[in-house]
């Protein structure tokens, strides 16, 4: 495997038109996660990745089963649980210009994921491990289960990628702090957005965070600035990478998973770090520019297609 990922995905439903929840009588059914919006983004790149999660045996564990091993990854590590459900979550996009989620995922098949889901010889044949800040959020079993897999990942040399993905609805009140600090002094790649470094370090000036995370022992951060692009800090340099700023949004959420795909593909192919970074900001755009968490994960063809792109119309 190129990649391994481990965390919950959830049944996401939609309204089906411009509106408010709570006047809405039709929704679209779809699915979200993050760490599987990854394994597809990397999967129609034409990569190797690993889902490991736990679902409900129920019609809405099966569709996100299904779903998601149509789309190439390897679903071999998933379990269902016949005593949980599967979570579901609603996404309003429409209203007021702003995108608001509502969750019903406590108690999920997923927040059982325990350490013995993770195996050693999954892990330890895998170039990199990707892990979100969501998954600790959830239990803490799944807190020891993230901590485990990033110990396999680091005794094999299988570089750690860290997105925060702070979801503050997932905790009581600021206790992602000291938790998402101990996974970051254990990861190699930290892919924030600047918004989350605020939250993880409050008072702190930018240039100050960033020595200080480089000192935990992170090769590299990349500072994630929505339609500007992105910013990575090494040791001996720091570089500005440009965005791809459309006029097409339709939806926002799911762009961070997308740069996550977009730079891991990067990675696994030596790639440049500011190229590997180009290519998460290429992917970003481009999901933003499709309704739904994933449906706008590009296929290699099409990322090239959107790079040279000289018509609106293909046929
Ligand atoms: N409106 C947008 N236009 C173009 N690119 C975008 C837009 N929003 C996000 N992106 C791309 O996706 C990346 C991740 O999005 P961002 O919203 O910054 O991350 P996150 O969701 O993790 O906070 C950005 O760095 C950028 O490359
Ligand atoms: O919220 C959760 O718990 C999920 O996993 C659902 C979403 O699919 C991702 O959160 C999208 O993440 P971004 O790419 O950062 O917008």
């Amino acid at each position: 495997m190129d990649v391994v990922t481990v965390g919950e995905s959830m049944v996401l439903f939609e309204p089906n038109e411009n509106g408010l929840i709570q006047y809405t009588d039709h929704f679209k059914k779809r699915i979200g996660g993050a760490e599987s919006n990854v394994a597809i983004g990397l999967s129609k790149l034409g990569h190797s990745v690993s889902w490991i999660s736990r679902l409900g045996d129920d019609p809405f564990g099966r569709y996100i089963y299904s779903f998601i091993r149509g789309e190439g990854v390897d679903v071999s590590q998933v379990k269902f649980d016949s005593n949980a459900n599967t979570g579901i979550y609603f996404k309003q996009t429409g209203g007021f210009n702003q995108t608001s989620i509502y969750y019903y995922r406590q108690q999920s098949a997923a927040s059982f994921l325990n350490h013995n889901d993770m195996k050693e010889d999954v892990i330890s044949k895998a170039r990199f491990l990707h892990i979100t800040g969501i998954t600790p959020a959830l239990s803490q079993s799944c807190y020891e289960t993230v901590i485990h897999a990033i110990k396999i990942a680091r005794k094999h040399n299988v570089k750690v990628v860290f997105d925060p993905n702070i979801r503050t609805k997932l905790w009581d009140s600021s206790d992602y702090i000291p938790i998402l600090k101990v996974i970051l002094k254990m990861a190699d790649f930290f892919l924030p957005g600047e918004d989350e470094l605020k939250l993880l370090f409050p008072n702190e000036a930018p240039d100050e965070i960033i020595a200080k995370v480089l000192k935990f022992g992170v090769s590299t951060i990349i500072v994630k600035n929505g339609a500007a692009g992105a910013t990575y800090h090494t040791k001996s340099e720091s570089q500005h990478v440009s965005g791809y700023p459309n006029e097409h949004v339709k939806d926002p959420v799911g762009a961070g998973d997308g740069f996550a795909a977009g730079f891991i593909s990067g990675l696994i192919e030596d790639l440049s770090l500011s190229d590997s970074v180009k290519r998460g900001n290429l992917i970003g755009s481009m999901v933003t520019m499709v309704h739904g968490d994933c449906e706008g994960l590009p296929s290699r063809q099409e990322v090239l297609g959107f790079e040279k792109k000289t018509s609106d119309v293909h046929r």
